[in-house]
């Protein structure tokens, strides 16, 4: 039984009447009688949740169902085919002001519904602005990934099915982008992830966000943090200050360095957890076992073979280590399904993947691509994390499994020197155990992989690189007390991948370059070979999650550099960094174009044309160059403003035709009605109409109307005319 609060009486409705009675208002197309759409009371900011404010009514501060919430029928109805009744806490929290048009600053842990808090009330805003296909985007959702933004998309389609909204889902790896040109202008609700918004921003001339209503961020921490921040800051330069933004995450960002440069007007923070003794949901049973590196894939091993009847996502730090392990596990046959994502996956192959997952009990390698935001639709049992993350990339991670009501497992693996994590956890309000693995169940796979690695060549190359990006990757991360390159097993952990000798790798930084551990065998051959792949395998990686794209262009120096002095074997160089040097013309030489844009001889140029040599300076070239660029820069800012502006009055002309049309029909429509409730006042204007203007005053129509225009007296003198001849 709860308690309801109703206009100053208190109604106590069982879970069940509740049901009933949103059913009821849903069923009947009335709006909820504490509920008008298109009307609001603002709520104080202040204004406690879950208590009425000023001593006044406030129908939906502490609304426990949707029903009770003044949203539009076509939102309810579409929250009731999902089977979404009840709000979760930040729901609940969030929805009365965002509602009310302010900008929200939303954190709850991981799996508690802050996909709805804002979905709903981007439909709301748009229902209530009246919004149409012609008026263009009205809201941006950004997601910091691909796969969360297909997700949220899918939500967005869900709940807003009975909406009349157009909405678009624009991320990369998505080939589609010219057909997406075509059609962008007449999307009013985007689901994106930054790079692509961007691109659009830059590239698609009658793309236009001039009127955009609510900017929604997503993993807004993740948005906001470096990686996103150059694409984030164009992007909101090119959207109107006049918005609300909804900002979203269970880890979220309080810093005013971060959130400075969208423009808040007076955000409302709602940390709805935070008094909570936890940050992870409640049902979710967390340990950390300290498992030295070496040893890592034996306790892996032995954890999925001891859980063959569960579905298991183990987190990894980078591609390469993923795909091996998945490779290296798949050949061995631990008896469960295996699979693997990572960011080098094709879009529709990773999301065809998670579907997989989802539906039998298996065993999913990931690297982060999956930590955020991803809700598989069946409980995910265990997240194990084979390399220790930061804590909000922990929080994030073993957020996938324990969602909304579910139970769900975590394991944790340490390595000796990570051991503080459990503190830096325990700070943050992470109750975790330790647990030690049962060395009944131990069961050792380097020898196997060993085995492996010499009947398949490929796999022998793939374990190397995970080896490689691996060592970077805590390198970077870690941090100094984690990777003390005196003491790490580099051996052990070459062995435990079954590699027969321990590749070299270079630490590259931008400072230093440093040699760790002497390789194992110090032949000239087998060493140039594993630099050598090393080096390849950083050029061309677009290795998101390895986190190397820093390194590219030292490597690629590198290599080039080698090459010169060393005559080492060539390394592909990417195609960009290539420089085009014509060699058929020396250096400093003027390039003369003709009429056609073709170059002509400069030798010829010179003796026909008696052009003065002019000497190559570099510097003043680079000077013209920015200055040329910045004139573009200029000129494609007015240029767009006033495309924009263009559009604006268009569109504004438009609307204003379209609603002056639909009045004067609703006036001639009503017109109609207040005849029709004249019923007998229609057939007669009708006739009478007829009469007049009809050319043709011989019809049938005219028949009929002499007919009845007979009066009573003529009528009479005919029956009398009748009885008489009668008689
Ligand atoms: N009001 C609700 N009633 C029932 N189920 C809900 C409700 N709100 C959300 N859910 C379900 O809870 C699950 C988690 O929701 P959601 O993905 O929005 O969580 P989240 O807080 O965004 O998680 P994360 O922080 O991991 O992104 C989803 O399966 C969703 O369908």
């Amino acid at each position: 039984m709860r308690k309801l609060k109703s206009r100053g009486r208190q109604e106590t409705l069982s879970e069940e009447d509740e049901i009933k009675l949103l059913n009821s208002w849903i069923d009947s197309g009335k709006p909820n009688p504490a509920a008008n759409p298109l009307s609001f009371d603002p709520i104080p900011h202040d204004a406690p949740v879950g208590q009425l404010h000023d001593g006044g009514f406030s129908p939906y501060v502490g609304s426990k169902l949707f029903a009770q919430l003044p949203l539009s029928d076509n939102t309810k109805r579409g929250l009731k085919d999902a089977k979404f009744f009840q709000l979760t806490d930040i729901q609940r929290a969030s929805l009365p002001h965002s509602l009310c048009g302010r900008d929200i600053l939303g954190a709850a842990k991981t799996g508690s519904g802050k996909t709805l808090a804002f979905i709903i009330p981007v439909l709301e805003k748009l229902y209530r602005e009246r919004w149409l296909p012609e008026d263009g985007v009205g809201s941006i959702i950004l997601s910091p990934t691909r796969d969360l933004a297909i997700q949220l998309f899918d939500v967005l389609k869900l709940v807003g099915k009975y909406h009349t909204f157009s909405a678009g889902l624009l991320v990369g790896g998505r080939k589609d982008v010219d057909s997406e040109k075509t059609c962008i202008h007449r999307l009013n609700i985007l689901v994106c992830t930054p790079g692509r918004l961007l691109q659009h921003m830059d590239e698609t001339p009658n793309f236009d966000c001039s009127q955009l209503q609510v900017l929604v961020f997503d993993e807004a921490d993740r948005i906001l943090d470096k990686k996103f921040k150059k694409n984030v800051n164009s992007i909101i330069s090119q959207l109107p200050k006049n918005r609300q933004t909804l900002l979203f995450s269970a880890t979220q960002t309080k810093s005013v360095k971060d959130l400075a440069r969208l423009s808040l007007k007076e955000p409302v923070y709602l940390g709805v957890h935070e008094e909570s003794p936890t940050a992870t949901p409640e049902r979710l049973q967390q340990m950390a076992m300290e498992v030295p590196l070496y040893q890592k894939l034996d306790v892996l091993w032995s954890f999925i073979r001891s859980h063959l009847h569960s579905r298991i996502l183990v987190f990894l730090s980078t591609c390469k280590q993923t795909r091996f392990v998945f490779e290296a596990f798949k050949h061995l046959r631990p008896g469960i399904p295996l699979k693997c994502i990572h960011g080098r996956m094709k879009l529709n192959v990773r999301a065809a993947i998670c579907e997989e997952f989802s539906e039998q009990n298996s065993v999913l390698f990931a690297t982060d691509v999956a930590s955020r935001g991803l809700d598989f639709k069946k409980a995910v049992d265990w997240v194990v994390q084979v390399d220790c993350p930061d804590v909000d990339g922990y929080i994030h991670r073993v957020g996938r499994t324990a969602r909304y009501k579910s139970h769900g497992s975590s394991l944790l693996f340490l390595m000796p020197s990570e051991m503080m994590m459990l503190e830096k956890l325990k700070e943050r309000k992470i109750p975790i155990h330790c647990t030690k693995a049962s060395k009944k169940k131990m069961q050792s796979v380097s020898e196997s992989m060993a085995g492996l690695l010499v009947k398949f060549p490929d796999l022998k190359h793939l374990a190397q690189r995970a080896y490689v990006t691996y060592l970077k990757s805590i390198y970077k991360h870690g941090g100094k007390e984690i990777f003390d390159d005196q003491n790490f097993p580099f051996n052990e952990f070459a062995a435990s991948l079954g590699l027969p000798t321990t590749p070299k790798v270079r630490m590259l930084d931008k400072k230093n370059i440093r040699l760790l551990e002497k390789p194992s065998h110090t032949t000239e051959h087998g060493l140039m070979e594993v630099q050598n792949t090393e080096l390849k395998s950083l050029i061309n990686s677009d290795d998101v999650d390895g986190d190397f794209l820093q390194v590219k262009d030292i490597a690629i120096d590198e290599a080039q550099h080698a090459m010169k002095t060393d005559n080492l074997p060539a390394t592909r160089v990417l195609k960009k960094n290539k420089l085009k040097i014509n060699l058929h013309r020396p250096v400093g030489t003027r390039v003369v174009f003709d009429d056609n844009g073709n170059t002509r001889d400069p030798l010829a140029t010179l003796a026909t044309d008696n052009i003065e040599d002019v000497k190559f300076d570099p510097e003043a070239v680079k000077e013209r160059f920015r200055k040329m660029r910045e004139d573009f820069k200029a000129k494609d800012q007015e240029d767009k403003v006033l495309h924009s502006k263009r559009l604006k009055d268009k569109r504004l002309k438009e609307k204003k035709k379209r609603r002056g049309a639909k009045d004067e029909e609703n006036e001639e429509k009503e017109d109609d009605d207040s005849v029709s409730d004249n019923e007998a006042m229609r057939p007669h204007n009708k006739r009478i109409k007829f009469d007049h203007d009809s050319d043709d005053s011989s019809g049938d129509y005219q028949k009929v109307l002499l007919k009845d225009s007979i009066s009573v007296a003529e009528q009479e003198a005919i029956a009398l005319k009748l009885l008489s001849s009668m008689h």
